[in-house]
């Protein structure tokens, strides 16, 4: 039913619109499906280890990677850390099938900021997460310059991230919002088409580029957002979302390594590999819509390489 919510694991596996059985995602705890999820501290909360979604998009970052050939007990713990966080973050996601469209299972992370307690487990999350991607120390300034922050979701805890790296915060904005000249992009997303823009002097060549949002869908906003800032000259080393919907392979739209908290709709009871892209449409989504909403940016002014570095 359009507008009505359902928990994290009530949502179907996407392509099995009929499937209603248990998510398989892990252990942990549903999100409330109609109020604002449970933010107390769960001293049972046992999660596992769950995915950390290096640049190649296979398990680990850099420091994961690094760490199988002999972890250090302090990344051992921070590895520990930021898996107990995830886990919290992710008790604070609902879902809503059919919105904005109908086909589209829409992922609402706006009760983690109702939470106090969600809210500062998130931006503590991507400081950790940032961390163990880019191998900056969380506390301490980072080597990124500037964090990019997309409209309007990525503004609810860009700037807070920047503050806590030591790093300025840059808006990219929708079109006739930003005063003075500005670089812009067409682009595509999930469900229709938009205008990015960013001021032209916004930072300086050559500054080392972070660009954050909340949700990687089919890649085109963040694709967007990463033309703008090597249009301004920045270096950008990489991309870091709350959440990625795999199964729309948003970052093989990406040069630069992407980086995601959580993952979402990506279960499909079981069937394993091999599934073609109808096994993998939420909700009644069509191969058609789906391809549909998958199509590149419009107005690039330059092709896309290689998501993986
Ligand atoms: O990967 P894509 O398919 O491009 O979609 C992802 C984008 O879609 C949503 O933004 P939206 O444009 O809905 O704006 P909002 O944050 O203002 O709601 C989301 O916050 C991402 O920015
Ligand atoms: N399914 C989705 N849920 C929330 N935000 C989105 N942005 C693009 N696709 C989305």
């Amino acid at each position: 039913m359009s507008g009505t919510p359902v928990s994290f694991d009530q949502h179907p596996p996407h392509g099995h619109p009929s499937n209603t059985g248990p998510s398989t995602q892990n252990s942990d705890k549903p999100s409330t499906a109609s109020h604002a999820p449970d933010t107390k501290p769960d001293p049972t909360d046992t999660a596992p280890h769950p995915i950390l979604h290096g640049p190649d998009g296979k398990t680990g970052g850099p420091l994961n990677d690094a760490a199988q050939g002999g972890q250090s007990t302090a990344s051992s713990a921070s590895a520990t850390k930021l898996a107990h966080l995830k886990s919290k973050v992710k008790s604070g996601l609902r879902q809503f099938p059919d919105f904005p469209s109908k086909g589209v299972l829409f992922e609402d992370i706006m009760p983690i900021f109702a939470s106090h307690a969600l809210h500062t487990t998130l931006i503590e999350a991507l400081e950790l997460q940032i961390a163990e991607a880019f191998q900056t120390q969380a506390g301490e300034k980072s080597e990124i310059d500037v964090i990019v922050g997309l409209e309007s979701r990525g503004f609810l805890f860009g700037p807070a991230l920047a503050l806590r790296l030591g790093a300025g915060f840059v808006p990219v904005r929708k079109q006739g919002k930003l005063p003075g000249p500005c670089e812009t992009v067409t682009y595509k997303k999930e469900y229709g088409e938009d205008v990015f823009q960013m001021q032209s002097d916004a930072f300086k060549s050559g500054q080392k580029v972070v660009i954050v949002d909340d949700i990687i869908a089919t890649g085109g906003t963040a694709a967007a957002a990463g033309q703008l800032v090597r249009k301004l000259g920045g270096t950008l080393l990489g991309f870091v979302f709350m959440m990625e919907l795999d199964f729309l392979k948003g970052r093989e739209k990406l040069d630069a390594p992407a980086y995601t908290l959580l993952s979402g709709q990506e279960e499909s009871s079981g069937e394993g590999k091999g599934e073609t892209i109808d096994d993998k449409l939420p909700l009644g989504r069509t191969k058609e819509s789906a391809e549909e909403a998958n199509k590149s940016v419009t107005d690039t002014g330059g092709s896309l390489a290689e998501a993986r570095p």
